[in-house]
């Protein structure tokens, strides 16, 4: 923490030219006058702000507590007329963004990025350490000073493992920027953790080798798609043999979808890859030496920017023109323009941008391997185990099993959960605390008012009232989101009637969701719901200190009524079971098999006749269907109707799968027990 006194006045500072901008704040170099010192000034327009004065606070808070070399303290902010002004020290490298669009477009050599890495990574460590989950970890957030010392900046949408105290398990909220958003963030299915920073890590390593993000070129929606569905990108590219072995390792290990299996920050920094980091002025030698000063380079940057958009603009409004009144789909020539398009959750927005990139872009694309292979790896990385097993069943052996496989591979282009994913953009979630009751008080933040964002201390860090949990939730989107959240906030995507019967249309709609309503309803809902239970993470406990992290849901859990017995595999022993008590459970599922067979058949039919109502139906995919920007309202209603079905078909086949899985063992101890009983 800064030791000078830093004036709280607008007066007392002198702002100089800008040297960066971000979707809610512009970025000064000041003069502190009574100190003679060049500070940065980040200044955020509290009326552009709506009501996330609360995520501004958080972030001033975070800025003021944190202490380590490595990440961007404030120095201090106070608001000046409807601006809230912070003040930090100045980078003068500027973000290592800029420091690739300036000279590194194709990105920096190895051990200039291990030594980047090393020193973000000491600071995710850090903030992991004492309960923070960064969230926005990119280049853009790597600053460096004049001597080459890296700091992660902007805690705009970082967030707080521990603001319900110890029994917060996970968070639940979509946010970070999408090319460098993990998985488990944009499926908003178990809530996710420290570990969404070690995705985005990942990410960031191969940003600085290539100069670019992963799916940079797409537009969100796109990426969106493209992280759920392709198998995680890494270094594996024709030019990547200029990396080492221990790089496209350590890369490997952080971009693993599952993050259970993705190693902590702790644990990352310890791998061999960073024994070739060097001391920060090293940095200062190398990419910094010769470059044209912060300012200068932010408005030739600026400017390049400025020119590609006015190009693309006019190529994509004269080909969507055309595109429209020939009714096809629009193949840009010109890529999306990388690294503006940052946050668009306008829907329409969001599905005519995703229109206009078709999945066989890939001859477009600049890196025809890396589009090989991701082509190559969709299908084994979108099926699950029991997918890929499934497959290889012979069709003799189960015609079910087959009319599964067929469904599977028709829709082997969508994400496992793609409502969720969509969903996020749009009803952006909550924060699954809400449940939880922390039993202490600690307002010392909180009397930290919207009028004077003053230093508190660092004990009060990990401690949060309820009060300010309910503002974190309420505000745990990236400002930038705000208005568009309030625009969304019914639901365009999915609107509640979607759901409700009364807007069901037809008779094929109503069966539908007449099933759908008893089914979910009933034991099989509860059997569901359960399995997914078990699959959730066993609860996985980090011990900090005094605080006690775990990714899993520790609320206690409501007795179920569900009509399975679980099997319990491998712990069950044959010799425990007797065959009357193994029968009910053989007989119940069995029961549901059928159940879940006549349901499985009535969403394919839905699936079919939403197909139908579609124009042109037999040659258009469902992927296209779904990319298309709906023209009328039923168009809408139906598009997302095939969102849902799509979901309901895949969670159905995982479902059906299981149980039948589940049938056959049951059946083999049913059938030992039997012929040992006789
Ligand atoms: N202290 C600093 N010294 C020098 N440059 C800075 C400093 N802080 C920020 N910048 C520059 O300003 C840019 C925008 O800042 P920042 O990321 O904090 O804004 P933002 O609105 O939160 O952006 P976003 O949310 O889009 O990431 C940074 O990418 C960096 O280039």
């Amino acid at each position: 923490m800064s030791e000078r006194k830093f004036p709280l006045n607008a007066k007392d500072y002198k702002l100089q030219e800008e040297i960066g901008d971000g979707v809610s704040a512009t970025v000064h170099k000041a003069l502190c006058i009574p100190l003679n010192e060049v500070v940065a000034i980040k200044v955020l327009d509290l009326e552009k702000c709506n009501n996330d004065l609360d995520g501004i606070r958080r972030e001033v808070q975070t800025m003021s507590l944190i202490n380590h070399p490595n990440v961007l303290q404030a120095h201090c902010s106070f608001t000046a007329g409807h601006q809230l002004w912070v003040v930090m020290p100045y980078m003068a490298g500027g973000s290592c963004l800029h420091i690739i669009k300036s000279s590194y477009q194709d990105g920096f050599e190895e051990p200039v990025i291990a030594t980047l890495l090393r020193e973000t990574l000491r600071a995710l460590v850090y903030l992991h350490a004492h309960g923070h989950i960064h969230r926005d970890v990119k280049a853009g957030n790597i600053l460096l000073d004049s001597n080459g010392v890296v700091k992660l900046a902007d805690f705009g949408v970082s967030a707080c493992m521990f603001d319900t105290g110890d029994r917060q398990r996970s968070r639940n909220t979509f946010v970070g920027t999408p090319c460098w958003m993990a998985p488990e963030v944009m499926q908003q299915l178990h809530g996710y953790d420290f570990k969404a920073d070690v995705w985005s890590f990942g990410i960031t390593a191969l940003e600085l080798a290539h100069g670019h993000a992963p799916f940079s070129k797409y537009p969100p929606m796109k990426v969106l798609l493209m992280t759920l569905q392709n198998a995680p990108p890494g270094l594996d590219y024709e030019r990547d043999k200029r990396f080492s072995k221990a790089f496209k390792e350590m890369v490997g290990t952080c971009l693993v979808k599952d993050p259970k299996k993705r190693p902590t920050s702790e644990k990352l920094l310890k791998h061999p890859f960073f024994k070739q980091a060097r001391p920060p002025d090293y940095l200062a030698k190398t990419i910094l030496n010769g470059l044209p000063p912060l300012g200068e380079r932010y408005r030739t940057i600026k400017s390049k920017e400025a020119d590609l958009l006015m190009q693309n603009k006019s190529e994509y409004e004269a080909h969507l023109s055309q595109a429209r009144i020939r009714k096809q789909k629009f193949h840009p020539s010109q890529e999306y323009i990388r690294g503006i398009s940052a946050w668009n959750f306008n829907l329409e927005d969001l599905k005519s941008q995703a229109a206009l990139i078709s999945d066989d872009d890939s001859s477009h694309a600049e890196e025809p391997d890396f589009n090989r292979k991701q082509c190559g790896r969709l299908d084994e990385s979108a099926l699950s185990p029991e997918r890929a097993s499934s497959s290889a069943t012979t069709p003799s052996q189960d015609d079910e099993l087959n009319d599964i496989h067929d469904l599977e591979s028709s829709f082997a282009s969508f994400p496992s959960k793609p409502l969720q994913a969509l969903k996020g953009c749009f009803d952006i979630g909550e924060d699954e605390d809400n449940a939880t009751t922390p039993d202490w008080k600690d307002a010392s933040l909180m009397s930290t008012g919207q009028q004077n964002f003053t230093k508190a201390s660092i004990g009060s860090l990990a401690h949060t009232t309820k009060e300010e949990d309910t503002a974190a939730q309420n505000s745990s989107l990236p400002r930038h989101l705000i208005s568009e959240q309030k625009k969304y906030s019914s639901g365009s995507l999915i609107p509640e009637s979607t759901y409700s019967p009364k807007r069901i249309s037809t008779e094929v709609d109503r069966e539908f969701q007449l099933r759908r309503y008893q089914s979910y309803s009933g034991s099989l809902y509860r059997a569901k719901k359960d399995t997914v239970d078990e699959m959730s993470d066993s609860p996985h406990v980090e011990h900090k200190g005094r605080f006690k992290v775990t990714s899993a849901d520790l609320s206690p859990k409501g007795s179920t009524n569900s009509t399975v017995t679980p099997f319990t595999g491998g712990s069950s022993s044959p010799i425990s079971l007797t065959t009357a008590s193994v029968l009910p459970s053989v007989q119940s599922l069995l029961q549901q098999n059928t159940i879940q067979r006549v349901n499985f058949k009535s969403i394919r039919k839905n699936h079919f006749y939403s197909l139908k109502q579609q124009p042109g139906s037999p040659e258009t995919s469902v992927d296209e269907l779904l990319q298309m920007t709906p023209a009328t309202p039923r168009e809408r209603e139906l598009q997302t109707q095939l969102m849902l079905l799509q979901q309901s078909v895949l969670s159905q086949t995982e479902e059906l799968k299981k149980q039948k899985q589940r049938n056959g063992q049951l059946e083999n101890q049913l059938n030992a027990l039997t012929q040992r009983n006789d």
